[in-house]
């Protein structure tokens, strides 16, 4: 339905694919105007997907779809003939997302090296996404305010995506205070490969092991806008899995790892 249309008048500074697909007269353009919901007029509107996310398959190369997606302008989802399906069956397991949420201290580190090595040892891909481990490199522009706790979370939301896609099992093992931010990665993530684990531990066991000293500093006011103590933690309500204690106790590292290998079991996490 594309092909009568010309491209629209101004294409903002047009990337080589974009100058490739306009030559061959057959665009459609969602432009950063449109996305703006101006459109360029002319009917520019009725090329818009949906969801500006989702892949776009370029079936016909003749009228491929150009999107502008955040700043990015005039880009082109490109599709690879080896699929997600083709490397889980290789790997023979479901890759998906393992995501730990608590305060600090309430064991999500221990749980993540404990569920991998489970994992590992049962002939699984896994890896580790740890909050610490990522402020040192891809996160270490980010500070604790809630913007930045949320743009971590969106960040290592999209790269534990791309370890499901390659049909890893992703253990992403960040605080994750804020609700919404956890949501947003479960949207990234359908069908349930957003597998959320809370360790449901009391504050009061999380302060007193305090293993690197910061609920003390916290508690001094060194640190502000510290998890648990001047900044909140707002628990899942509708999680996959709670780590908890039982009988006055915390379940041991191989416990938890355990209970999360059956859940990852029962769903069918652990073939192709
Ligand atoms: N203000 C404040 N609040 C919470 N935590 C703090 C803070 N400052 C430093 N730390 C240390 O940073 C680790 C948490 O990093 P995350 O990336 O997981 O945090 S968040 O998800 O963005 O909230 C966290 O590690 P864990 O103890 O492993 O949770 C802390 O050691
Ligand atoms: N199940 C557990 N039983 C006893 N101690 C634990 C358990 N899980 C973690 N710990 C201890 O608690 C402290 C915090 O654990 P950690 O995994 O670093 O938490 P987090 O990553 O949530 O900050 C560490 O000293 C760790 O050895």
């Amino acid at each position: 339905m594309a092909a009568s249309l010309s491209a629209p008048p101004a294409l903002p500074r047009a990337s080589p694919a974009a100058a490739r697909v306009r030559t061959a007269g057959a665009v459609r353009v969602r432009t950063a105007a449109a996305a703006l919901g101006g459109g360029y007029g002319g009917g520019m509107e009725q090329f818009h997907r949906e969801d500006p996310r989702s892949p776009v398959s370029v079936e016909n190369p003749e009228n491929p779809v150009m999107s502008n997606i955040g700043k990015s302008t005039n880009i082109l989802w490109h599709n690879c003939p080896v699929g997600q399906s083709d490397r889980q069956k290789l790997l023979g397991q479901k890759g998906c997302v393992v995501w730990i949420t608590g305060l600090s201290g309430s064991g999500k580190s221990t749980l993540a090296c404990a569920l991998s090595r489970e994992l590992h040892c049962r002939g699984h891909l896994t890896y580790v996404l740890d909050g610490d481990n990522l402020r040192h490199g891809l996160n270490r522009d980010l500070s604790f305010k809630a913007e930045d706790r949320a743009e971590n979370i969106r960040r290592v939301g999209e790269v534990a995506k791309l370890f499901a896609d390659a049909g890893i099992i992703c253990i992403a093992s960040l605080i994750s205070p804020y609700r919404r931010d956890r949501d947003a990665c479960r949207a990234l993530l359908p069908d349930s490969k957003f597998i959320e684990v809370f360790m449901d531990l009391p504050l009061k066991i999380c302060e007193a092991r305090d293993p690197k000293g910061l609920y003390k500093l916290a508690r001094t006011g060194k640190i502000k806008g510290f998890t648990g103590i001047d900044d909140p933690y707002e628990p899942p309500v509708n999680g996959e899995i709670v780590i908890k204690m039982k009988d006055g106790e915390c379940p041991s590292p191989k416990a938890m790892a355990k209970q999360v290998l059956c859940y990852l079991e029962e769903n069918g996490y652990l073939h192709a």
